[in-house]
Formats: C-alpha cells, sequence, structure tokens
C-alpha cells in the first residue's frame, strides 16, 4: 500500500529538526541512551505542533513598564495519555513544556500472533469531561493498539481526543480513520508498509525495546 495523501485530519510534522532527529532514532547503531533522548527532545517539538489550537485565557500580567492582557494556557485541562509502554518514552518530554498537565496510562501489548491489542492497565484523571487528551504512542502499524486505547479514552467522555506518534504505517492511519474519524492524528513520518509481522517498513524496529532496552 502507499502513503496516503495527507487530509486534515493527518499532521505531517515536516519541521527539519524533527525530521532529523527522526533519521538519528531510525539508526539501528543508536544506543538506549542515545534513542530515549532523542526520543524525548521529539516530543518536545511535536507538542508545539499537536497543542498550536490550545484555548488561552486573557490575564492581567504586570511588566516592569505597564499591566497588559496577555494569554495564558490553563495546561490542566490537558491530559497526556501514554499507551504502554513506548508511549512512556515521549512523556518527560511533553511534561517539560506542559509541567502541569495531568498523565494517565493505557497498558496494552500486542500479541506477536493476531497482532491484536491486549489491555492490562487503564488509569486516568478525574472529571474528563473537562479535560482535551493526547493519546501519545511512537508507533502507529496496524492501527490495532490506538483504536483499542481510544475506545477506552472515548468510553470516559473527554472534551477532545488528539492521537500523536513519530511513525505511522498507511495501514495504521487508515484503520484509526476507519474507527475514530473524529481523532487527528500527528505524526512525524509516513513509512511504506507493513511486514508480515506488523512491523512498520522502513521503521525503527521495536520502540518499547529500544527505550528500555529489552533485546
Ligand atoms: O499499531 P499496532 O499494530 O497496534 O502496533 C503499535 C503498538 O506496538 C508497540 O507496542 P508493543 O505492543 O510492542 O508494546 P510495548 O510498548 O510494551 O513494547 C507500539 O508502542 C504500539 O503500542
Ligand atoms: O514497527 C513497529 C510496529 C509496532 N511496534 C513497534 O514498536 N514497531
Ligand atoms: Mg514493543
Amino acid at each position: 500500500m502507499s502513503a496516503p495523501t495527507p487530509t486534515p485530519q493527518v499532521h505531517h510534522v515536516t519541521h527539519p529538526l524533527v525530521q532529523h532527529k527522526l533519521t538519528l532514532m531510525r539508526n539501528k547503531e543508536a544506543s538506549s541512551t542515545t534513542f530515549r533522548t532523542l526520543l524525548g527532545e521529539l516530543a518536545m517539538l511535536m507538542a508545539y505542533e499537536v497543542t498550536r489550537d490550545m484555548p488561552v485565557q486573557m490575564v492581567e500580567t504586570h511588566t516592569p513598564l505597564e499591566t497588559m492582557q496577555s494569554p495564558m494556557i490553563d495546561g490542566k485541562k490537558l491530559v497526556f495519555a501514554s499507551i504502554l509502554r513506548a508511549g512512556n518514552g515521549m512523556l518527560d518530554g511533553l511534561l517539560r513544556v506542559v509541567p502541569n498537565a495531568r498523565v494517565g496510562h493505557v497498558g496494552l501489548y500486542r500479541d506477536p500472533q493476531t497482532l491484536q491489542a491486549v489491555e492490562y492497565y487503564y488509569k486516568m484523571p478525574a472529571d474528563m469531561a473537562e479535560r482535551d487528551v493526547i493519546a501519545v504512542d511512537p508507533m502507529l502499524a496496524t492501527g490495532h493498539s490506538a483504536v483499542a486505547a481510544i475506545d477506552k479514552l472515548k468510553a470516559a467522555g473527554p472534551r477532545s481526543i488528539k492521537f500523536l506518534c513519530l511513525l505511522a504505517a498507511p495501514e495504521g492511519i487508515a484503520t484509526l480513520q476507519a474507527a475514530h474519524p473524529d481523532v487527528p492524528i500527528y505524526t512525524a513520518a509516513i513509512d511504506r508498509e507493513l511486514n508480515d509481522h506488523g512491523y512498520i517498513l522502513p521503521g525503527l524496529g521495536d520502540a518499547g525495546d529500544r527505550i528500555f532496552g529489552t533485546k
């Protein structure tokens, strides 16, 4: 399958800094330390795009010279929902730029035979109806994990949901958009295809294993 033309619901973050760091991450010689550091930096850079339409409120601010009305976000209204394990590799970077955001976790692993997502953990902040969720996972491959995570998140009734990843396969984008057409996808790359084991080609390998050094 060839890469689909990006629609308004697929935000392809093409900034040179993002692309440069992603290239370094793809390199199979990158150590876990390097891989983790780059993932954190990329998460920070992508936070800039994914939060672009966050609401701001004008607040009175006293500069050394004058009093003015100046914009601020309400970070507490934002939830970074990490899809375990690999999503955790992006949390630190996201929290560097929105330190008072709330954090939720959806524990999922992909059954290697069926490629279906198996849930093992779920915890979100209270009062989801007044919060905007950014679900984070570096990899969107078949899309089964993202669909399962967003099914759960929608049941909690948040104000909005976005999906943030680094690498997406065309198959994963199609599956996620079919199941959740209202959820915008932010990705640094749309790769060529999946192999027979559901891995993204050319990809970067198993993100969780590379972050945590488990292989
Ligand atoms: O789109 P999919 O085909 O569902 O694949 C993507 C999922 O696979 C990886 O997780 P994995 O199951 O390897 O768990 P891990 O994060 O614990 O390594 C990745 O982090 C995604 O969650
Ligand atoms: O290529 C892939 C596909 C799923 N999960 C990963 O970590 N990498
Ligand atoms: Mg994994």
